[in-house]
């Protein structure tokens, strides 16, 4: 008996002192996070919903209600001004939209891409994702080695070379469309690209394996809950299986190398270069890592582009006769797009960049900021990630006149370029390393739906965004395809 009251009270001892030291730690982080807001709170920014989650809750809501959240980034840009503060917990995160700060942070190697973001897309739900791949990549050294490495994948006269595998993979996606044109079967043009722009990127369709992304405060909220269980195994079971795939061709591609075979100086013989010059001891993993970028960056952005430009399109069909003009002008009956016919059809390019003015499918960038700066004449303290959001830019008025009308006329070639307010692809060294492929892509593929076929949206569906870190026809955009020519009633 005295010996369970000698334990009992050394347990309760053990226990408040433990309490104790949870109280301080939190006491301590408390008055951290008190510092950071006296630090950073002259800097103007939407009041904030508590004190210790900042304006997490907020930002939540809008998740949860099914908001696209940077509408309410959009309307703090309105009302708070070039630069604003947002806090979640110790965090601080300033959104920009100030010209000449884009300009200087984006265009400078100096400023890293932001951990805050980045290094939570090393892993997905605990199984490795991005890892240390080209987009996430922050030590710049390490980046740089990769950069150089994959440029040749993407240099103008390889994409030229392209030109056959872009026609051939788009021309498959047109049979499928006749089909359905023939059966008078709706077509969910989403799905349609989706599988075009993987057949392209991988050249296999394996749209099974294809794991969904959810934003990444999104991540963080869906782990917390339970419920959610199932849907973060399946995104696990995803990302595995992705992985599992690039190792099979990675090595199936290692062996046609060491073989002596002739193989293709593509985004995968790239990959492979990209370990043999790597100095860490994890070759196999960053391959794969790569293999996942490419895969993810490569794939779904182009596919979502073409979803909303058909979106567009649909409802407003004076642009949608110009535009088809112009390819029937440039191309007639021909089947064989040309890198040549590309350059002509400037205003198919022109509707292709005014969909991503108001559909950035992947909505912004962000850096980390190591040194005081000012922006907009307000004294930044070094310690802080700055975002940069192309979907707040491309819909500010004061930077495009009526930004929800949908006018490719904006970026005519003699009209006057936007300044650091238009980035789809971000700006600077860690622009987006597949732009011309991407526009390639999407240019050949439109340019033979616009030529073969009519298309008009089934009635009653949203013409909503669906935010998934990267942004999607909430719809599908679905439509009723025909035959050029075809009335609706044959
Ligand atoms: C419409 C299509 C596309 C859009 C809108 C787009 C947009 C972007 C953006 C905004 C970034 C910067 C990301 C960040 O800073 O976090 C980026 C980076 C990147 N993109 Fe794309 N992208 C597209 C297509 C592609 C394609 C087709 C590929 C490859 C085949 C690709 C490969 C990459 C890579 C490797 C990076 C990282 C570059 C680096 O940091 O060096 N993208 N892209």
């Amino acid at each position: 008996m005295a010996l369970f009251s000698f334990f009992a009270g050394w347990i309760s001892y053990l226990l408040i002192c433990l309490l104790g030291l949870i109280f301080i730690a939190f006491l301590c982080f408390c008055l951290y996070i008190k510092y950071i807001h006296l630090k950073y709170d002259h800097i103007p920014g939407p009041p904030r919903d508590s004190f210790l989650f900042g304006h997490l809750p907020t930002i939540q809501r809008e998740m949860s209600n099914d908001r696209v959240v940077h509408d309410k980034f959009l309307e703090w840009a309105e009302t708070y001004g070039p630069v604003y503060r947002i806090n979640g917990l110790h965090a601080v995160m300033l959104c920009v939209t100030c010209p000449d700060t884009t300009k200087e942070v984006l265009m400078s190697p100096k400023y890293p891409k932001a951990p805050l973001f980045y290094k939570r897309l090393f892993n997905l739900f605990g199984q490795r994702f991005f890892g240390n791949g080209l987009v996430t990549a922050q030590n710049h050294d390490e980046w740089y080695k990769q950069r150089r490495i994959m440029d040749p994948a993407f240099s103008s006269l390889y994409l030229r070379g392209q030109m056959g595998a872009f026609n051939e993979r788009a021309e498959k996606l047109m049979d499928k469309l006749a089909d359905m044109a023939d059966t008078n079967t709706a077509a969910n043009m989403q799905h349609m690209f989706n599988c075009v722009t993987l057949d392209v990127i991988t050249k296999v369709t394996v749209t099974s394996c294809y794991p969904q992304i959810p934003t990444l405060p999104l991540q963080l909220i869906i782990s917390l809950y339970p419920k959610n269980k199932k849907f973060i195994n399946e995104v696990k079971k995803s990302c595995q299986l992705l992985r599992s795939t690039g190792r099979q061709w990675i090595n199936e591609r290692k062996m046609a190398v060491q073989n002596g075979e002739d193989v293709p100086k593509d985004i995968l013989t790239q990959i492979l270069k990209t370990a043999e010059e790597n100095i860490a001891n994890d070759d196999e993993e960053l391959m794969l890592d790569n293999f996942v970028t490419f895969f993810i960056a490569g794939q779904e952005t182009t596919a979502n582009q073409l979803a909303f430009a058909v979106m567009e399109l649909g409802r407003l069909p004076e642009i949608l006769t110009k535009v088809r003009q112009e390819v029937d002008d440039v191309l007639g009956m021909k089947q064989e797009i040309s890198f040549d016919d590309l350059g002509k059809m400037t205003y198919l390019s022109q509707v292709l960049k005014e969909t991503l003015r108001l559909y950035p499918t992947a909505p912004g960038t962000s850096r980390f900021i190591s040194n005081d700066i000012v922006i907009n004449g307000i004294p930044i303290p070094a310690g802080v990630t700055c975002v940069f959001n192309s979907y707040v830019c491309g819909r500010l008025d004061k930077f495009f006149e009526d930004p929800l009308k949908f006018d490719p006329e904006r970026f005519h070639p003699d009209a006057a370029k936007p300044y650091y307010c238009y980035y789809p692809f971000a700006l600077g060294p860690r622009s987006c390393l597949g732009q011309s492929f991407a526009q390639m892509e999407a240019k050949v593929v439109m340019a033979k739906l616009l030529q073969r076929f009519d298309f008009s949206l089934l009635p009653g569906q949203s013409f909503d965004i669906l935010d998934t870190g990267s942004l999607r026809p909430k719809s599908g955009v679905v439509c009723n395809i025909r035959h050029r020519g075809q009335t609706p009633a044959d």
